[in-house]
């Protein structure tokens, strides 16, 4: 960090790392995979990942693809997700990673053939509790509960749930909403269930889980032929220990019945996850985990002055910039600010890297729209008409209209180059490769 921001652990690595996979001849030449669509699923870390894409696409010069501001700082979510949502000067796109409900067909027009698809899925007793404390002021069929008790709701879901209305899918099966499926499909209903799981499957290279997040991170690693300093990242958007409430016996049970497909695509995506962790090499992946954790420690006691930071609610931290924002006032989502010296030895790229490390999504993508569209313009007058990207001509301004249940974003315009890869480093991950194959071939295919 103190040396230009780059973080040199991976020799360190190489030392450690998984003695199969290092005798591979040419993985060191590889170069690392940069198209890539992060299907950002609700409550799930998603956003955690989202700043590591975000942070990744900066680094490497890449362009993400960001909504148009009509949509706020989402694709327009709920509705399912189009390339009209997508700001012309984020075309075309080598990254897309913000909220949106996924459409295969729309997502293959807009990005690149060999873009790799991965989404995250968490636990269903966790992930809905967190859902629920998060839109209880938002959603209708949970402020109708009586105290806001979730056991209430739990009791009689059909009692306060409206499948049509606005923002029910945050009270059902929101994963798989999210993933474009049908989230009231009866639980009855297994040809459905088995099929969704199945196209899930071959959409997407590979499906994180939340409860598993570092792990997972190495699956990615080595399917993408990313370094270990790629995959560095620091919590965002939790809630405060009071914010949330532990699940009595018997809730765990009933929100699976109640979320019957989300727990069915949970319950197969982790035992995929675990046959792939597996094939990679226990003690590998553990090599892996456990550098990455040292390395985010080191990473934060620089960031934070020497100490590990103090997670703080939205009102104490100084700058605007860094707070998160608060789905209402009965939730507290807490974030971290930085020390007012952390400028003393520090270079501007160290700063800058500690400031994105902790910056909330929407604050996040305003800045990212802002220096995209700045790119675009200046490489616009250097470009031929045939050199824009099909989406782009002509650029589209009507959008139909559209309610925000969301945080309000403020983005302003954005750019575009379209380079596909990075020349990878050899030093430390020679031999380093992964048994992940892509699927974007085969679902382009199909
Ligand atoms: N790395 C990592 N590992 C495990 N869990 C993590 C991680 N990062 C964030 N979180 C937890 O994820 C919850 C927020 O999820 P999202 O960012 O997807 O939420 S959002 O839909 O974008 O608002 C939120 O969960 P709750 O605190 O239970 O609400 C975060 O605490």
């Amino acid at each position: 960090l103190h040396h230009g921001g780059h973080f040199s652990w991976t020799m360190e690595a190489f030392h450690l790392g998984c003695p199969a996979l290092r005798s591979h001849p040419a993985a060191g030449l590889k170069p690392k995979h940069t198209n890539v669509a992060f299907l950002k699923t609700h409550k799930t870390a998603s956003t955690t990942m989202q700043n590591l894409l975000f942070r990744f696409a900066e680094h490497n010069n890449l362009t993400v693809a960001l909504p148009v501001q009509a949509c706020s700082h989402q694709f327009c979510y709920p509705r399912s997700f189009t390339s009209h949502f997508v700001h012309s000067h984020t075309l075309p796109p080598n990254i897309i990673t913000s909220h949106m409900r996924f459409n295969k067909a729309e997502l293959q027009r807009l990005m690149p053939n060999d873009t790799i698809y991965v989404t995250i899925l968490r636990e269903p007793g966790s992930m809905f509790e967190s859902l629920f404390s998060y839109y209880n002021q938002y959603c209708q069929s949970f402020k109708r509960v009586p105290n806001g008790s979730l056991e209430a709701f739990l009791e009689e879901p059909w009692r306060y749930y409206r499948p049509d209305e606005k923002d029910s899918m945050y009270a059902r099966n929101t994963l798989t909403f999210d993933l474009g499926g049908d989230k009231d499909r009866p639980a009855t209903d297994v040809v459905y269930a088995r099929a969704f799981v199945a196209e899930v499957e071959r959409v997407f290279s590979l499906v994180m889980i939340a409860e598993y997040f570092d792990e997972s991170l190495v699956l990615l690693r080595h399917l993408l032929s990313w370094d270990l300093d790629d995959i560095l990242y620091f919590k965002l958007n939790m809630r405060t220990p009071s914010s949330k409430r532990s699940l009595t016996p018997g809730l765990p049970a009933k929100i699976r019945a109640w979320n019957s497909l989300d727990a069915r695509l949970y319950d197969h995506f982790n035992a995929s996850l675990w046959r792939q962790l597996s094939a990679l090499g226990p003690a590998c992946v553990a090599r892996e985990v456990r550098l990455l954790r040292r390395a985010q420690e080191r990473l934060m006691r620089s960031c934070f002055g020497g100490r590990m930071p103090l997670l703080r609610s939205a009102a104490q931290i100084k700058n605007k910039d860094l707070r998160p924002w608060q789905p209402s006032g009965k939730v507290d989502i807490v974030g971290y600010d930085l020390p007012v010296n952390l400028s003393r030895g520090f270079s501007s790229q160290a700063q800058e890297l500690c400031l994105k490390l902790i910056m909330p999504e929407v604050q996040y993508t305003r800045v990212l729209l802002r220096s995209q569209s700045l790119r675009y313009r200046r490489s616009y007058q250097l470009r031929s008409p045939q050199q824009s990207h099909p989406l782009q001509q002509p650029i589209r301004t009507v959008l139909p209209r559209h309610r925000s249940q969301q945080p309000p974003a403020a983005p302003g315009p954005a750019s575009g180059t379209g380079s596909t890869s990075t020349s990878k480093p050899a030093a430390g991950t020679q031999g380093w490769t992964t048994k992940i194959r892509s699927k974007s071939s085969q679902t382009q295919a199909s």
